[in-house]
């Protein structure tokens, strides 16, 4: 628009524009100041136009070098920040490699041996059979002028508390994150302690709930968002039973049909039909935890008034993709809490009891045979010679990380189980302490101490360069006011370590961002198929979908029809899709994805929500 005068008019709208300089940036304003310099004084004075122009230009140039320190101050945190990130993946990488040659030098199967203490009421007998000499050699009395010695990676005395136990265990749960199957195994005599240090009390938690917390913290401690899912069994006589889905009540009621064994292609084993709920916090994977331990098959022997008459499997499965550095995409941990070994003439079991003790001393002993076989480097290894060993097929070989338990009792009248289980171990272990006294293994002993305190140091470098990351953060938002780019928030977040709650809230919010993301962010296989964004309303659907798929009228919500929504069965190692295909007479459910999952499950869910969907998935609604 022309305007009325010429001469007044441009430098006022300059100078009303330079009025709104806090919205403008410095580069624009410098430009603003380079055209008054240089515009062509028209009938005005150039005194008068100079002082104009010097005046803004003034004001300019001092709001400008603001503005330059600013940006320049806010550039040098970014490049620091760079720096920075680029250090702790370095560090990060150091650790998995270090940790990686300490299991390896520790062996991929290592042995803890715990013997438990003598409760209120009990014995010794005659003498002490058990010492704990020191923190790895076991010395058993035989008799008054017999004994025998054992090693073992670590021995825990009957006062080591569960946290010391868990600080052994800690590596493997490690390893896990980076990708490796893992499997932690409880043995020894029934009575020993075996559910003690697994599952633990509410007072003193055992491995399980411990390595749950662990992994979930661990998780947040990295920059890559973890998946996790959660899967309850019992081997019980032979037979594979699902622990989330609540076994029949009376007598007449059908029983639960019996899972089965398949392997895939690439050698991996998937157990058909094994409800697996995908859990985005510590409590919800406890919630589960509780809820199958409470459908264990438990009874009362001589030996223990709640001995467990099956294996115990519980599996989380980690899947974390676009880490490339990861052993495999998706990997599993399996926590196990055999059946106790016994003897029983000394059980004095009967009719069913016995049965149970007869399979799972068979089982214990296939065990056995396979990780022999591992040990030695045998050709074949008799996997298939029972459940227990076919499940954890994939968990136990070379390329994964095996923690075995194994609990003794002190008492002189379990000295004979007390020696079959740390035989049972040495077996295990390959070492016995006759030989081990070698320049190879004092070597060897030295090489991990000096490899735990390279752990060490890399974990307080890496706390410092993280307190750095997140000071140069905050100052970079107080800079800004604006809130870091995600690879800078990822390092951010990485800082709460010491906040759990805090920290499991930013999790939450980072997979709910996933969930969020546009479809196009996100990686195919989460990105939700039609039908089920047809399932969650038709605003979830595209132009071209609507069209294709009008409106139906819905059956009023019922049940089977919120079980849809319910996340279950991950039936794909790449946890692509999840689906429940039971059998024809149960609600036969199709789909959900990863994405979906995760929206749903941001929600808290109640111990009767899990119950209920559950039930209504395997039909006992
Ligand atoms: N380290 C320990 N500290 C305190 N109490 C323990 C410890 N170990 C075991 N106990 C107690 O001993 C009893 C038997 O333990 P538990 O049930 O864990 O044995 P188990 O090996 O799992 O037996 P089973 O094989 O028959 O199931 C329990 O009352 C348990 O609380």
């Amino acid at each position: 628009m022309a305007s009325r005068n010429p001469v007044h008019s441009l430098p006022e709208k300059i100078h009303s524009l330079l009025g709104l300089k806090s919205n403008l940036t410095s580069s624009w304003v410098k430009s603003v100041c380079n055209i008054i310099r240089n515009q062509p004084s028209q009938g005005q004075s150039t005194e008068t136009h100079l002082t104009i122009t010097n005046f803004e230009i003034n004001s300019c140039s001092e709001n400008c070098d603001d503005d330059d320190d600013l940006s320049n101050a806010a550039s040098n945190i970014r490049d620091e920040l760079a720096i920075l990130t680029a250090h702790i993946n370095e560090l990060n990488k150091q650790r998995r490699q270090v940790l990686n040659e300490f299991l390896d030098l520790k062996g991929n199967i290592r042995v803890l041996c715990r013997i438990r203490p003598i409760t209120i009421g009990e014995n010794f007998g005659r003498f002490r059979p058990v010492v704990a000499l020191d923190s790895s050699n076991v010395h058993l009395r035989l008799t008054d002028n017999k004994s025998k010695s054992y090693s073992f990676d670590v021995v825990f005395h009957p006062g080591s508390s569960q946290d010391e136990v868990f600080t052994e265990v800690e590596p493997v749960i490690k390893s896990a994150l980076d990708g490796y199957n893992a499997c932690i195994f409880a043995y020894g005599q029934t009575g020993t302690g075996k559910t003690f240090t697994m599952e633990g009390t509410p007072d003193f938690p055992g491995v399980v709930p411990r390595a749950i917390e662990a992994l979930f913290k661990q998780a947040m401690d990295s920059n890559h968002v973890f998946l996790f899912s959660f899967s309850m069994l019992e081997i019980y006589m032979g037979n594979l039973k699902d622990l989330l889905i609540p076994q029949p009540a009376k007598a007449m009621d059908p029983l639960s049909p019996c899972l089965s064994i398949q392997t895939d292609p690439k050698g991996g084993i998937e157990i058909e039909n094994l409800v697996a709920i995908q859990v985005s916090d510590f409590n919800q994977a406890l919630k589960l935890y509780r809820l199958g331990c409470r459908f264990r098959s438990t009874a009362s022997t001589n030996c223990n008034v709640t001995s467990s008459r099956s294996h115990c499997l519980i599996r989380i499965s980690v899947t974390c993709s676009g880490a490339p550095e990861r052993r495999r995409e998706t990997n599993k941990v399996w926590f196990v809490d055999l059946g106790g070994s016994e003897r029983l003439l000394k059980t004095k079991a009967w009719g069913r009891r016995l049965e149970e003790g007869k399979a799972i001393n068979l089982s214990l002993s296939s065990l056995g045979d396979v990780i022999n076989a591992l040990q030695t480097r045998k050709g074949h290894v008799p996997y298939r010679n029972s459940k227990l060993t076919q499940v954890l097929k994939d968990s136990l070989g070379k390329d994964s990380k095996t923690l075995m338990l194994v609990h003794i009792s002190p008492k002189e009248e379990d000295l004979c189980e007390t020696v079959c289980s740390l035989n049972f171990a040495t077996r295990v272990r390959s070492v016995h302490l006759g030989n081990t006294d070698s320049t190879e293994e004092r070597q060897k002993e030295v090489a991990t101490i000096k490899l735990q305190q390279k752990m060490k140091m890399i974990e307080v470098e890496r706390q410092d360069v993280r307190m750095s990351i997140k000071k140069l953060n905050e100052e970079l938002e107080k800079l800004t006011g604006t809130t870091q780019s995600s690879s800078e928030k990822l390092d951010a977040d990485n800082l709460f370590n010491d906040l759990p709650q805090a920290n499991l809230e930013t999790k939450r919010s980072k997979t709910r961002n996933i969930a969020a993301a546009p479809s196009s962010q996100v990686p195919r296989f989460m990105r939700p198929t039609i039908c089920s964004r047809r399932k969650s309303g038709p605003e979830h659907l595209t132009f071209e979908e609507k069209v294709k798929f009008p409106a139906r009228r819905r059956r009023p919500m019922n049940h089977h029809a919120k079980s849809v929504n319910f996340p279950v069965k991950d039936t794909s190692e790449n946890n692509s899709e999840c689906s429940i295909s039971r059998n024809s007479c149960l609600v036969a459910l199709k789909m959900k994805r990863s994405a979906d999952v995760e929206t749903e499950y941001s929600q808290d869910l109640s111990e009767c929500d899990i119950k209920e969907n559950i039930m209504l998935i395997s039909g006992y609604s």
